[in-house]
């Protein structure tokens, strides 16, 4: 028997990494938690301890404070493609760059330029991998809220010994939208080489699939939801999606001598039914590390 060492990679997780910048008295804000993770010719150190290949995490966490001063932060996309490619370029043991970046939302609190406000959307996040000659983007995001008070039905499925849900004709529809796009074109977005701009699409695309489907089960919302994001974004060849179905009941009012037409509902937070899957073009390229 021979013991081998396996796939590897290390890095420094979750530094966070608040980027002011200060046009006179309108300064803005960039809030970001930037992952690195490195692989490549790290056979000895796993095996023998000697770190000579070994950029250690605490220079990775420097890098990226580094780099938000040097080159500023723009798209995390660019961000990520920035740091990802320099690891890789730098540093001859480094073969492989993972960068993941989340990035939550301020908006300005009232006129004052210096004066924010955490808002309360979603959490934007991408992750890109350099290899030395290629590179992959994933964009995506999580935690983006929706609900519909009507237009969605859950009926026709399959009954067994222990099926005691009831048919429906009229749901709520809740879910917390877990998205993530992959771009067809190694390091672009492949819609004028603008991050934002398909990311502002891209969550449209989301928002109005989700409101605009009449929905016999989540699932046929998922795909509605993954198909508009192609449509609408030529750059895009992969969504995957993960949708925790939050349950609204409507509560039993009769003890009370009170009707409950669609009207007062208990928002169940456990368990949750969660729905996932990835909507794609048929031609779209082999995805290489893209989701690792
Ligand atoms: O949209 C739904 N899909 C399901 O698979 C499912 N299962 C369930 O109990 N409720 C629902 N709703």
């Amino acid at each position: 028997m021979m013991i081998v060492l396996g796939p590897n990679r290390y890095g420094k997780a979750e530094t966070r990494l608040v980027r002011v910048t200060r046009h006179g008295d309108a300064h803005s804000l960039k809030d970001l938690n930037v992952s690195t993770a490195l692989s490549g010719d790290m056979e000895r150190v796993h095996l023998s301890g000697d770190n000579a290949a070994v950029l250690p995490t605490d220079s990775q966490k420097n890098t990226v404070f580094a780099f938000a001063k040097r080159y500023g932060v723009g798209a995390i996309e660019d961000f990520a493609l920035t740091l990802a490619q320099h690891f890789v370029d730098s540093q001859e043991p480094v073969r492989h760059a993972r960068v993941a970046i989340e990035e939550y939302a301020w908006e300005r609190n009232g006129a004052l330029g210096h004066a924010f406000v955490r808002s309360g959307r979603e959490t934007r996040v991408c992750v890109a991998h350099y290899d030395g000659s290629r590179a992959w983007v994933v964009s995506g995001l999580r935690d983006l809220v929706v609900l519909n008070t009507t237009n969605s039905e859950f009926w026709g499925y399959v009954r067994d010994e222990y099926t005691t849900l009831p048919e429906t004709r009229d749901r709520v529809l809740a879910t917390a939208v877990e998205a993530s796009w992959r771009h067809t074109a190694a390091g672009e977005d492949g819609d004028g080489g603008d991050w934002d701009k398909t990311y502002e699409k891209a969550r449209q695309a989301l928002l109005a699939a989700f409101a605009d489907t009449y929905s016999l089960s989540l699932q046929q919302t998922l795909y509605a939801m993954g198909s508009r994001v192609l449509t609408e974004c030529p750059g895009v060849c992969e969504v995957r999606l993960s949708l925790p179905n939050r349950h609204h009941f409507e509560v039993d009012l009769s003890p009370f001598g009170l009707a409950n037409d669609g009207e007062v509902y208990h928002a169940a937070d456990r368990p949750y039914g969660l729905i996932e899957g990835a909507v794609l073009r048929d031609d779209a390229p082999d995805p290489g590390p893209a989701w690792q």
